[in-house]
Formats: structure tokens, sequence, C-alpha cells
């Protein structure tokens, strides 16, 4: 929910993953068209992105493509992406399935919760996964680069090494004796 004047809301959280704490910066981004343009510039630098559609309306199930393409477009390449159905409570105005948003969240390769705002059904859940995601793919990511770093210089060791005259450059290092 948004105060009239803004369309995008913030709030900060501590959560507990694997025994470690992370603090969470939450961008609640509003959904209506007018307000697209401002919205979208807050993808760039997302980590983590939750796209919620309401289980009793078929609509906002049918926007969920939308959204996937705006993502696509406009958040950074290595960005982790949950599915939510919210307002799960809401049973008996059920439009959606639950298999529908699973078989949606497995088209995209993503993650899928059904949750509930009004009972806390699965929020705590899917922002830790969330927020696993996120760490898991930022420790590969540094691991990627630990990995390019240490091969490069090896690389650079092994070039310095050939450039080398012949024979040992340091006699005493090759003596056993
Ligand atoms: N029953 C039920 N109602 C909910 C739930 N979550 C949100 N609502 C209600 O749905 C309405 C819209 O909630 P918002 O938080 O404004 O939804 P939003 O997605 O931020 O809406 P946009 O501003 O259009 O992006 C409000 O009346 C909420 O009280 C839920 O889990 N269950």
């Amino acid at each position: 929910m948004f105060p009239s004047e803004t369309c995008v809301d913030f709030k900060m959280k501590t959560i507990e993953v694997d025994g470690i704490k992370v603090r969470i910066q939450i961008w609640d981004t509003a959904g209506q068209e007018r307000y697209q343009t401002i919205t979208k510039q807050y993808y760039r630098r997302a980590q983590g992105i939750f796209l919620v559609y309401d289980i009793s309306s078929e609509r906002s199930y049918q926007h969920i493509m939308k959204w996937v393409s705006d993502v696509d477009e406009y958040a950074p390449e290595g960005v982790q992406k949950i599915l939510i159905g919210n307002k799960a409570d809401e049973e008996q105005k059920r439009q959606v399935g639950r298999e529908q948003g699973q078989q949606l969240a497995k088209e995209y390769g993503m993650d899928f919760y059904e949750t509930s705002a009004c009972t806390n059904l699965n929020i705590k859940e899917s922002f830790t996964r969330l927020t696993e995601l996120v760490l898991q793919a930022h420790r590969k990511e540094l691991e990627g680069l630990r990995t390019r770093a240490s091969n490069e210089l090896a690389l650079a060791e092994l070039e310095e090494e050939e450039g080398k005259p012949e024979g040992p450059a340091n006699p005493s290092k090759t003596c056993w004796c």
C-alpha cells in the first residue's frame, strides 16, 4: 500500500539466513501503469524480486508475463526471482489454482509460494528463501571472480617464468642436499 503521492514504499528488515544476520532493503513498487516509468528505475539495483499476483484475480495472474518481461529488460542479469500468489486466505474467492502458479513458476524457473499478508502464511519463508537465493548467487559470483583472478595470476607467473633465461633463478632452491 502506498501513500497517495508516492509510488514506491521502502522498508528495512534484518532476517537470519543460515545463522547469518542479513539486513535487507525492501522496495515495494506500485503496480499501476501510470507509475511504470518511475518504478522500472528501481529494478536496476535489485538483487531479488518477488513477482506477485492475487489468487482471487485471474487478471493479475495473466499480468505476470508482462512483469517478467519488464524484469528481464530492466533488472540486472543475475537477479533472483520468486513467484508469489498472494491473498491465499481468500480461498472462497480463488480464481487461480495453486497448480497454475506452480506451472508458471516452473516455466520461468522460479520458486513459488502462496502467501497471505493477512494470516502471515509463507511471508517469512518466502523472504528467507529469496535472501538465500541472493546470497547463493553472490557467493557464486565471488567464487567465479576468485577463480578468474587466481587463473590470471597463475598465467602471469607462467609467462614471467617463460620469459626468464634457462636454468634456475635461485640455485639454492633446487638443491635438496
Ligand atoms: N485478504 C487479503 N487481502 C490482502 C492481502 N494482501 C493485501 N491485501 C489487501 O489488498 C489490497 C491491496 O493491497 P496493496 O498492498 O495496496 O497492494 P499492492 O500490490 O501494493 O497494490 P498496488 O499499489 O496496485 O501495487 C488492500 O486492501 C490490502 O488490504 C492478503 O494477503 N489477503
